[in-house]
């Protein structure tokens, strides 16, 4: 039966990227996605403004909500200080066996713990199951209407402390109004929007940045 595309995204990886090498499979993956397959990466051009909000922040630990192939996994992990930790969730098997695979060959897979698994199933696990107290960074990036609800769920279960950064995808497209209203509006969050484009287009697309102020 035909591939996948996500099947077809590793293969590139593999022909184009050295193993143990994260830019490259950065790079491997976009070139993919600019010339063979567009796939909903977070992409090089958003890819950079993630980048900066990572290395300014050093963060020690982070929640990925989902990863799909694990590029923005890859992206983060690469510039993470030896000891700090990411965790991403992803919902779907297929696309967690391929992203498995792409953080492996980027050797960056003793930073990183991929969950299999829905965002709202484990965030009220994160404290028991993982050791954790509170994220420095959670990147959004999974079902667009899971934005909002995961965040007060966040909240909610002590996850987020003076100072953590939430950083969200597609906040133009496909567009998250209601997380946008309420991180705009809300006292608790200091946030601010980096305006971009949808991945490997001219659409319109963006990041926000919102710090939770406690
Ligand atoms: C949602 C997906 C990303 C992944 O998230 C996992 N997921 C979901 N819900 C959960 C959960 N509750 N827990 C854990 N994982 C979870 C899933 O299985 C996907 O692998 N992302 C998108 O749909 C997405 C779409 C577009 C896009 C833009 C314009 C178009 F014309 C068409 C598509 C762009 C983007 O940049 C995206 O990010
Ligand atoms: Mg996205």
């Amino acid at each position: 039966t035909r591939s996948t595309r996500p099947q077809r995204l590793l293969k590139a990886v593999k022909q184009h990227a050295t193993r143990g090498d994260p830019q490259s499979v950065i790079s491997a993956i976009d070139h993919f996605c600019r010339h063979r397959e567009w796939a909903m990466n977070v992409g090089d051009e958003k890819g950079c403004i993630l980048d900066s909000v990572v290395s300014e922040l050093n963060p020690e630990k982070v929640l990925e909500l989902g990863t799909y192939c694990g590029y923005s996994t890859v992206r983060i992990a690469r510039l993470l200080p030896p000891g700090a930790r990411l965790i991403t969730l992803e919902f779907n098997p297929d696309y967690a066996v391929i992203a498995r695979q792409v953080i492996a060959w980027a050797g960056i897979e003793d930073k990183v713990q991929l969950v299999e698994g829905a965002s709202e199933d484990w965030i009220p696990r994160m404290k028991e199951h993982f050791g954790i107290e509170t994220f420095d960074l959670v990147f959004l990036d999974h079902w667009k209407d899971h934005y909002l609800p995961d965040t007060k769920l966040m909240e909610g279960c002590g996850l987020l402390r003076k100072g953590t950064v939430l950083l969200a995808d597609n906040v133009i497209c496909p567009g998250v109004p209601d997380y946008l209203e309420y991180v705009r509006n809300s006292r608790s969050y200091k946030s601010c929007y980096f305006k971009s484009h949808l991945e490997y287009t001219r659409a319109e697309d963006g990041l926000e940045k919102s710090v939770f102020l406690g």
